[in-house]
């Protein structure tokens, strides 16, 4: 049996609210596929998991609430067919402000499409 230990300490809510900058974490994290991207392993290894938790399993809902969204959509992609309604939700007001960019494809909002392929991709070999 697998146990996962819970980490010694979280990143309070208010530190994301003073320091986070969405536009550098999402270049660095989620710019899928460019050179420069240091989460591509991470990325792809969690699109993955969430296609089979999602995508390829019997899970669905009415409302599905994401706490901590931060500033992306990665995470819903696979769900966002097996739910009516996605609410996504965030302590720092930058991060709603990054999703809501993205939302109205307002100028400067973060490009997800080589994600959004990549998971296409994905649930196209089911
Ligand atoms: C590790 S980040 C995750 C961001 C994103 N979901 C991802 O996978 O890259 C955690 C997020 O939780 C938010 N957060 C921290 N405390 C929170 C709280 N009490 N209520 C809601 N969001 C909180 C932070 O602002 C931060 O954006």
């Amino acid at each position: 049996m697998c146990k996962m230990e819970a980490p010694s300490s979280f990143t309070e809510g208010e530190v994301y609210q003073m320091d986070f900058n969405p536009g550098i974490y999402l270049e660095t994290y989620y710019s899928l596929g460019a050179s420069h991207c240091k989460g591509n392993k991470i990325l792809t290894l969690n699109l993955r998991s969430l296609c089979e938790m999602f995508a390829l399993s019997d899970v669905k809902g009415d409302i599905l609430i994401d706490i901590g969204s931060g500033p992306t959509i990665y995470q819903l992609l696979s769900a966002c067919e097996k739910f009516n309604e996605i609410i996504v939700s965030d302590y720092a007001d930058r991060n709603c402000q990054e999703l809501e960019k993205w939302l109205k494809k307002g100028p400067g909002a973060f490009d997800w499409t080589p994600v959004v392929k990549y998971v296409c991709e994905l649930e196209g070999q089911r």
